[in-house]
């Protein structure tokens, strides 16, 4: 568990991070979104001591970091950051080894280590005797991801991991992560700029302005139950994309058809399902059901959309 207390940064005439208090759990992903220069960077870099806070504190499992080590903290947190920070002159093996090295492990634990990070991270193994300017920026990032996780750090800090990126490259990364079972049981505080971003890889997202938190609670809560003016202007520009990614069959069951016999070859859909995914799957004019005890269905393209488009008119408040 990580936890940050009154978290606060003045600058001589600037206060860049102001009262900032959250707590991660184990395994959970949080966001900070924010526009630029609203303090999430300097939040971040006051977790691993990059950065010394003026006032308050930052606990990891329940003691403060400052009683650690600086060297050994840095060392149990994982830090990936937009243009990578690999060494232009140690080739990726060289470059994913830097922490296990630092902790003394053993040659053939490292080899190993390092043929497990590149198979899972789908990186060529032609690569390792490779220099970073020989690869693509796509795949520097996932080297960047693989030296943050070498050591198996519990705690990984993001900042704009994916911001290098174009926008294909960076989709298709984002579902990589989000399907990475060495992330999951990571405590992750990753920052972005990017909405799309924040609701699909956070548990929950922490929007701040002005160097203090606006919100703080799951994308669907943002959404749905903006906290002030701030929070509803902030998402509306693509909100119709965001209520796509978040509104799930679940929330449309009463818009939806009443129970009815399906075909055994019906597309069963869990009720977590976003409306978005929901259409995708079904994007062959392939009927599909929600899969509940009582089926409920059918469902098609088009009696989703006239479901989601009632949800729109009078959302629940
Ligand atoms: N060393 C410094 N001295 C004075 N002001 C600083 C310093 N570092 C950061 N700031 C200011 O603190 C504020 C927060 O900066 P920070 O980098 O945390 O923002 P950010 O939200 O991460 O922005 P971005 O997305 O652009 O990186 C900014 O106004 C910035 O100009």
């Amino acid at each position: 568990m990580l936890t940050v207390q009154h978290l606060t940064k003045r600058y001589p005439n600037h206060t860049a991070v102001d009262e900032v208090s959250f707590s991660v759990r184990e395994g959970e992903t949080l966001v900070l979104l924010g526009t630029s220069g609203c303090g999430k960077t300097t939040t971040l870099k006051m977790i691993n001591r990059l950065i010394e806070p003026t006032a308050g504190r930052v606990d990891l499992n329940g003691t403060d970091i400052r009683r650690q080590n600086v060297h050994d903290l840095r060392r149990t947190i994982g830090y990936v950051i937009q243009e990578t920070g690999l060494f232009p002159h140690y080739t990726i093996a060289q470059n994913i080894a830097v922490v296990p090295q630092l902790l003394g492990w053993a040659d053939q634990r490292i080899r190993q280590r390092t043929a497990e990070l590149l198979a899972m991270l789908h990186l060529p193994e032609a690569s390792l005797h490779q220099y970073p300017d020989q690869l693509s920026g796509g795949q520097r990032q996932r080297v960047g991801l693989a030296r943050a996780l070498a050591a198996d750090p519990p705690v990984v800090l993001m900042d704009e991991p994916l911001g290098a990126l174009d926008p294909v490259t960076r989709a298709s990364i984002r579902r990589e992560f989000r399907h990475l079972d060495a992330l999951r049981q990571k405590t992750i505080v990753m920052v972005t700029h990017d909405v799309q971003e924040a609701f699909e890889l956070g548990d929950r997202v922490c929007l701040m302005d002005k160097g203090r938190i606006q919100q703080i609670g799951t994308p669907k809560e943002l959404l749905l139950r903006p906290a002030n003016d701030f929070v509803r202007r902030f998402f509306d520009d693509q909100r119709l994309t965001l209520q796509l990614q978040t509104v799930t069959l679940q929330d449309l069951l009463p818009l939806l058809a009443t129970y009815q016999p399906m075909p055994s070859d019906t597309l069963l859909l869990p009720p977590d399902t976003s409306v978005s995914d929901a259409l995708k799957a079904m994007a062959e004019g392939q009927t599909a059901a929600v899969q509940l005890a009582d089926v409920v269905g059918p469902l098609t393209s088009q009696n989703l959309l006239s479901a989601f488009g009632q949800w729109r008119q009078s959302p629940p408040s």
